[in-house]
């Protein structure tokens, strides 16, 4: 099946429309017309050439929205008609200790990722920069009633990125978490820790956006440009999550964490960061990262949103208006992710 779609052509170039093959509905796969797509920041570092050589052409997109058209013969868990959505994730080996227990995202064997990947098949994945795609069911999940589809588009990967990590690090009543970095990622980290009941602190560049912030669930703003901010914050927070994609001065974020505490790194600049030992054992503290999560995992944070009222604030935009978008990510300039609505690619 032959559909239009976005893609970038070369890396660094700009996106232009385009057609490209979906493969025939399999027995396990789910037809999807898609609605909407988020712009995740990691998009924009795929089709740059930040992360290395890519598959051009490139359909970036991994928060997708859509209504299932058909489903193969042995599906049972979707069914026509219903709202679904397709995060980071569209195949993993189903057998290796990490997809046992659900966390397909670190699958021993390789995850598939919805775009610029070798599919098990051996077929590359195009994202959800598209009008439809096919996926296996078992990485399709459901997107409840309640939830505002354009709205729900960047929990597939914004809100899983964020929920993951909060849920492994156990925030809650009585943790204090700070947030790095108030973008697509950073803002539903907000929502996220305030709905779980963690007291919560955005680290921003200014204070621009103090006031969103705020409204988002936070409880206290502070200007990481200040530096009066890191003596004032030394050792008080259980968990910090960095949502920054740039490198940043890791120890300095260290330095706020409270015995025990973690710093988990969510962004993915392209370039190393320098951790000093001296800023993890003075406090027992931790370095780690988390990488998007596991379906079942997925679908309990879309049930999550569905439950405290939680969608991303976004700015749709039509197909033709990704490039100005990319370039307005890129100058910190969205609140807080761009969605495409894809019936602009019919
Ligand atoms: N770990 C994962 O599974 C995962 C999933 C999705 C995205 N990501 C990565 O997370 C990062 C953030 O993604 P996003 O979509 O939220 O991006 P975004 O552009 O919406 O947000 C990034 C935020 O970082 C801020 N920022 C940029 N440069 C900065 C700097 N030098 N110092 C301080 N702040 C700075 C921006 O102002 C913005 O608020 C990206 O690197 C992306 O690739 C990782
Ligand atoms: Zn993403």
């Amino acid at each position: 099946m032959r559909v239009n779609a976005y893609a970038a052509p070369a890396a660094g170039e700009p996106l232009a429309p385009t057609t490209i093959e979906r493969r025939a509905v399999g027995p396990n796969d789910v037809l999807i017309k898609i609605q909407y797509a988020g712009i995740c920041h990691s998009d924009i570092h795929t089709v740059r050439g930040d992360w290395g050589a890519q598959p051009f052409p490139v359909v970036p997109g991994h928060e997708i929205v859509g209504t299932v058209l058909e489903v193969g013969d042995q599906v049972t868990k979707h069914q026509v008609g219903t709202r679904v959505g397709v995060g980071c994730l569209v195949n993993s080996c189903g057998k290796c200790s990490s997809c046992v227990r659900g966390d397909e995202q670190y699958c021993l064997d390789g995850a598939v990722g919805t775009y610029a990947a070798e599919d098990r098949d051996g077929t590359f994945t195009h994202g959800g920069y598209s009008t439809h795609v096919v996926v296996d069911a078992d990485f399709v999940v459901t997107v409840p009633d309640g939830l505002d589809p354009a709205a729900a588009a960047p929990l597939l990967c914004a809100g899983i990125t964020t929920y993951s990590p909060l849920r492994h690090w156990d925030a809650g009543p009585g943790t204090k978490v700070a947030v790095v970095g108030l973008g697509g990622l950073g803002h539903m980290a907000v929502k996220l820790a305030h709905a779980l009941g963690a007291e919560v602190t955005v680290l921003s560049q200014s204070l621009k956006k103090q006031e969103d912030g705020l409204k988002l669930g936070a409880d206290h703003y502070f200007a990481t440009s200040d530096p009066a901010t890191f003596t004032e914050l030394a050792s008080s927070f259980d968990l910090i999550i960095n949502t920054v994609s740039a490198s940043v001065d890791v120890n300095a974020y260290l330095g706020l964490l409270a015995l025990d505490g973690t710093l988990v790194n969510v962004g993915a600049p392209p370039k190393p960061m320098r951790v000093n030992a001296m800023s993890l054992i003075g406090a027992r503290r931790s370095f780690a990262g988390s990488m998007i999560g596991g379906i079942a995992q997925t679908q309990e944070m879309l049930d999550f949103c569905a439950e405290h009222g939680i969608v991303s604030e976004i700015e749709v935009i039509a197909a033709d208006q990704i490039n100005e978008a990319y370039e307005r990510v890129l100058a910190s300039d969205v609140r807080y992710r761009f969605v495409i609505d894809v019936s602009t690619l019919d």
